[in-house]
């Protein structure tokens, strides 16, 4: 038996088999382009898809390009069941105080089942770098809420689209070792950037504080998770999880599938 995880995301498709085995969650995990002009060929390189009984789907891209991805999967895959998380999925295993949680993202509702499931009864803040970077908190075993704002290549993209004078410095996005007053154009896009991504953490990482949480961990995931972690404060609780999307569906997959 073999499952496939599939997060959808806003600018990558990303992919991983499993086994369905607690003891497997960190192994195993893939990372892929092949979905992205999702084409049935590149789909048939999943491998041993004849195998595949579940198929456990993150989404947030359109209706329409979801159910695309669905039926090609469902061709090469018949005999898999599809499931897809939404915000409103194992609110009994952990509840949220959303207003309305089917507003909530597909992928962080995945990512905190998947950091409760990884780091079981501890206050974790849930970061996802991707296209747009989203900050939640769990704390006693609720979701109390969270950020959204710009991801790294939107803020970059954003400046230099809405601005006469900016350029785009999205391709010359690196590592900086600190952020610091910037002496030129594209260095002050670059660490304000930085600054605003690491700035909004610290907030949040301030409003547990004040608000008596006692933070066990930070865990940074997404595509831009490498990029920001050493700006963080409190590296002594920081974990770094790129596929926490993935392993919070086989989370999702193990919590219905309990015995
Ligand atoms: N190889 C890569 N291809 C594309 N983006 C990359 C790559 N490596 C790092 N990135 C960065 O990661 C971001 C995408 O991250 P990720 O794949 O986690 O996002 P996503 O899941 O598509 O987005 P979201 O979940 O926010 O809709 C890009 O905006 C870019 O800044
Ligand atoms: C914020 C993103 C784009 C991050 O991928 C996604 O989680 C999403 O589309 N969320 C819906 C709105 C919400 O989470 O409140």
């Amino acid at each position: 038996m073999s499952i496939l995880l599939i997060d959808a995301g806003n600018t990558r498709i990303k992919w991983a088999i499993s086994s369905g085995a607690s003891s497997e969650i960190n192994v195993g995990f893939k990372t892929s382009d092949v979905f992205n002009n999702l084409s049935s060929e590149d789909l048939s390189s999943v491998p041993n898809s004849a195998e595949i009984t579940h198929i456990i789907c993150s989404s947030v891209i359109s209706k329409e390009k979801t159910l695309e991805l669905k039926n090609i999967c469902q061709h090469l895959m018949p005999s898999a069941h599809w499931h897809q998380i939404t915000g409103t999925s194992a609110l009994n295993q952990l509840p949220t105080k959303y207003k309305n949680p089917e507003q909530l993202g597909a992928d962080r509702r995945a990512m905190l089942l998947g950091a409760q499931q990884l780091f079981s009864g501890k206050n974790i803040l849930v970061i996802g770098t991707g296209t747009a970077t989203t900050i939640d908190l769990l704390a006693n075993q609720e979701h109390l809420g969270g950020w959204i704002l710009p991801g790294i290549t939107l803020m970059a993209e954003m400046l230099s689209s809405n601005t006469a004078n900016l350029p785009n410095i999205f391709e010359k996005i690196r590592s900086l070792s600190k952020i610091e007053p910037a002496l030129s154009t594209e260095e002050g896009i670059h660490h304000g950037i930085f600054a605003s991504q690491a700035g909004a953490i610290s907030i949040a990482e301030q409003y547990a504080k004040h608000n008596n949480i006692q933070l066990d961990l930070t865990v940074l995931s997404g595509g831009n998770a490498n990029l920001i972690s050493h700006h963080l404060d409190n590296q002594n609780i920081l974990v770094t999880e790129p596929q926490l999307v993935l392993k919070g569906l086989l989370a999702w997959y193990l919590i219905n599938n309990a015995s």
